[in-house]
């Protein structure tokens, strides 16, 4: 068994929680309250905006050089892309500005920043890979349910799911073997734990959208 499929493994409850989560169930059903899916969009543009930026500081570390260019993709297509994606989500969805980073979505963040900024390469290789490798589960999981007519959520579940994102998942997933084969079982252990970690604040993030937590 290879890295990436003894870590899918350690967080295999972790993901059937996801999918079980009302949030998931109403984003698939086109139910979910739209204030919710507001309070995700927002926090999600700042994750993207941070999330860029943390993919670029790992892609200057990586030990190859091809690695290196498939990070600097992957940050200048969160940052280009996906923005451009949530501007049209804000105009449709009625969303006035982003506001300030809550506590979940400031918690992964900073998980993810600091976790580039003083672990090895490999550990932040992996504490990435949920952000990739989960949202393509999950969107491919919704497009395999049956589809109701008029989900207003579609766009959301057709940029996840399917063919576009598979391929940069593939790429991250087997940069992370890679990098797993070429370490030392310590730093692996570390990329397994950093892996679990960005898995639970996936299921995290989600719910603070759900249940709209907010800084007291
Ligand atoms: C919180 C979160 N994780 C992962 C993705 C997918 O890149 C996203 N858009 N938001």
């Amino acid at each position: 068994m290879n890295w990436s499929e003894n870590a899918w493994k350690s967080i295999e409850n972790i993901y059937n929680n996801i999918i079980e989560m009302s949030f998931i169930k109403e984003l698939s059903d086109g139910t979910l309250d739209k204030e919710k899916f507001q309070f995700y969009i927002a926090q999600d543009s700042l994750y993207l905006e941070h999330f860029g930026r943390t993919l670029a500081l790992i892609g200057s570390k990586a030990h190859q050089i091809e690695d290196a260019l498939a990070y600097m993709r992957f940050a200048e297509n969160a940052i280009v892309v996906e923005n451009a994606l949530h501007e049209s989500y804000f105009k449709e969805f009625e969303i006035s500005n982003k506001g300030i980073l809550q506590p979940v979505c400031h918690h992964y963040i900073h998980f993810l920043r600091s976790t580039a900024a003083f672990e090895p390469v490999e550990v932040a290789l992996a504490a990435t890979l949920p952000c990739f490798w989960i949202y393509k589960e999950v969107g491919d999981y919704i497009l395999n349910l049956e589809k109701t007519s008029e989900n207003p959520y579609q766009s959301w579940i057709e940029t996840y799911g399917g063919e576009d994102f598979a391929i940069a998942v593939k790429t991250a997933i087997e940069i992370c073997n890679k990098a797993a084969e070429n370490t030392t079982p310590e730093i692996r252990n570390r990329m397994n734990e950093a892996f679990i970690t960005a898995s639970k604040l996936e299921f995290q993030f989600w719910q603070a959208a759900y249940d709209l937590t907010i800084w007291e």
